[in-house]
């Protein structure tokens, strides 16, 4: 049931590593496919993440396939999801009979336990993250507006931009999962400037609103030892515990950012200073 499976990295494995070998090892392309649901599985944090993009018929969240034992169960018997439309249309997610409806930029948590999930809505475009959880927490959908904007960076610094925190303890409870969205102003073109890293989470970000033929140049690496890999719409990079992640692109755009590991501290993160990057 997924598409590919994303192994834990050393950093002793950026040393000698191809640019072909980085791609395989932390980008994750092609989730978003016409009338399919895409599941990768990244041993970091055990995040499994896809794509739904339901054209005139609804899609439906598979159940377990392994192992044996649990095959035939739901998903998220163990596990909560984000989901997150990045669509240019709304779209409907249906969880055990309930109808959510999300608009574009419009965040679905959903909890442990649940047994049914289905996507529908041409035009919407699904991000989905899943993480193993404890306990259930309330199905609840969260919108830009309800999240505190937090503005950073400034135009001088070719970085202004607006982050939203929408599943967080503040806002929305969750037993691991923290999630957001952050937007680029036209002309800013760095994201995470200056970086961080935080050894107690993983970290993945999705890019996208990019246009077909710009990219984003996303790095990542010890803060001393930084490699890059060329990001286009639409495609998810994923940050072991141990990498910054940070990134400019050749115009402005839009990312989600999402979390799990020891804490929902999203201030748990050292920031580096940019004269030790290297
Ligand atoms: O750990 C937090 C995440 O990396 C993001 O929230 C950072 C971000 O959106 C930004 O600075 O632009
Ligand atoms: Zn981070």
């Amino acid at each position: 049931m997924f598409e590919r499976t994303y192994y834990a990295t050393h950093p002793d494995m950026m040393e000698g590593a191809t640019n072909a070998q980085l791609r395989d090892r932390y980008l994750v392309p092609g989730l978003f496919r016409a009338g399919e649901i895409v599941l990768t599985y990244s041993h970091g944090e055990r995040f499994v993440i896809g794509g739904a993009v339901p054209g005139e018929t609804p899609l439906d969240l598979p159940v377990q396939t392994e192992p044996a034992s649990a095959a035939g169960h739901p998903l998220l018997e163990r596990r909560e999801l984000g989901v997150v439309n990045i669509g240019p249309r709304p779209g409907w997610v249906t969880v055990d009979g309930e109808i959510v409806e999300l608009d574009r930029y419009e965040a679905l948590y959903v909890p442990m336990g649940t047994r049914a999930v289905s996507f529908a809505g041409e035009g919407a475009r699904f991000y989905l993250l899943s993480v193993p959880a404890h306990a259930p927490f309330p199905l609840r959908k969260v919108t830009l507006a309800e999240a505190n904007p937090m503005q950073r960076g400034s135009l001088e610094g070719s970085n202004d931009r607006t982050i939203y925190q929408l599943v967080l303890p503040h806002l929305c409870a969750s037993a691991s999962l923290c999630l957001g969205l952050t937007q680029l102003k036209p002309g800013s073109v760095w994201n995470t400037m200056p970086p961080h890293v935080h050894e107690r989470r993983s970290e993945i970000y999705l890019y996208f609103d990019l246009a077909e033929d710009q990219r984003v140049f996303h790095y990542m690496g010890k803060p001393d030892d930084l490699r890059h890999i060329v990001v286009g719409d639409g495609e998810a990079v994923i940050s072991p515990p141990w990498s910054v992640h940070m990134g400019a692109g050749t115009s402005n755009y839009t990312f989600i950012w999402a979390m799990a590991g020891e804490n929902q501290d999203y201030n748990d993160m050292d920031v580096c200073d940019l004269c030790q990057l290297r």
